[in-house]
């Protein structure tokens, strides 16, 4: 739960070591709002990834499953900057059992919501799709722009970082592995 009374003097206290009056009117409201802005972006510290989770048991065959292009915005947690771009998921479903779709999704978003690393982020999805659904592998992609890379710094805008993480038969069976990268492939540039 964020703090936001302690958020926003911390804001004031910032505002006010850059130089800044936090006095002059147009400052005035932006401790506060600063702080409901933080409460909203690190949502996903006190959320349960998996909660809402639905599992369908259709019994159709266990065949690979992609939900491409997943928007998300997430903050780095050196510089406490934004990093966004999109996530990849795919996995293969155990005795049938499909997860809603929405909720692969859902996973990303509370996984992007707090102070993260792009790696970490990408392992999380990952276990977090794993522990939903048990299925019988998963790999996600992430590809994002990270803007402590682009508008400070070694200032390389365009710069994209792509991680991934491969677990279960997704890792273990080369001819799934190849499959599941074929299918993610041409949207990971
Ligand atoms: N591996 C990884 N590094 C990240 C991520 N987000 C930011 N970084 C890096 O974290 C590093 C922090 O390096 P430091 O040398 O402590 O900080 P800095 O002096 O601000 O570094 P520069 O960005 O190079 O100016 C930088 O190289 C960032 O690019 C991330 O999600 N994953
Ligand atoms: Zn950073």
């Amino acid at each position: 739960m964020v703090d936001k009374e302690r958020a926003a003097r911390a804001i004031r206290e910032l505002l006010a070591a850059v130089g800044e009056n936090p006095d002059r009117p147009g400052l005035q409201e932006t401790p506060e709002r600063v702080a409901r802005m933080y409460e909203e972006l690190f949502a996903g510290l006190e959320r349960d990834p998996l909660e809402d989770v639905k599992l369908f048991g259709e019994g159709l065959p266990d065949e690979l499953v992609v939900v491409r292009d997943i928007p998300f915005y997430s903050m780095c947690e050196h510089h406490l900057l934004p990093f966004y771009g999109q996530a990849h998921i795919a996995y293969l479903p155990r005795d049938g059992r499909i997860l809603g779709l929405s909720k692969l999704a859902r996973i990303v978003d509370t996984l992007a919501r707090k102070p993260q690393l792009q790696e970490r982020l990408t392992t999380e999805i990952a276990d977090a799709v794993e522990r939903a659904a048990t299925t019988r592998g998963v790999a996600v992609v992430v590809v994002a722009e990270h803007l402590c890379m682009t508008m400070r710094g070694i200032k390389k805008p365009g710069a994209k970082t792509v991680t991934s993480r491969s677990i279960g038969e997704l890792k273990t069976d080369a001819a799934l592995r190849a499959e599941a990268a074929a299918l993610l492939k041409p949207y990971t540039r």
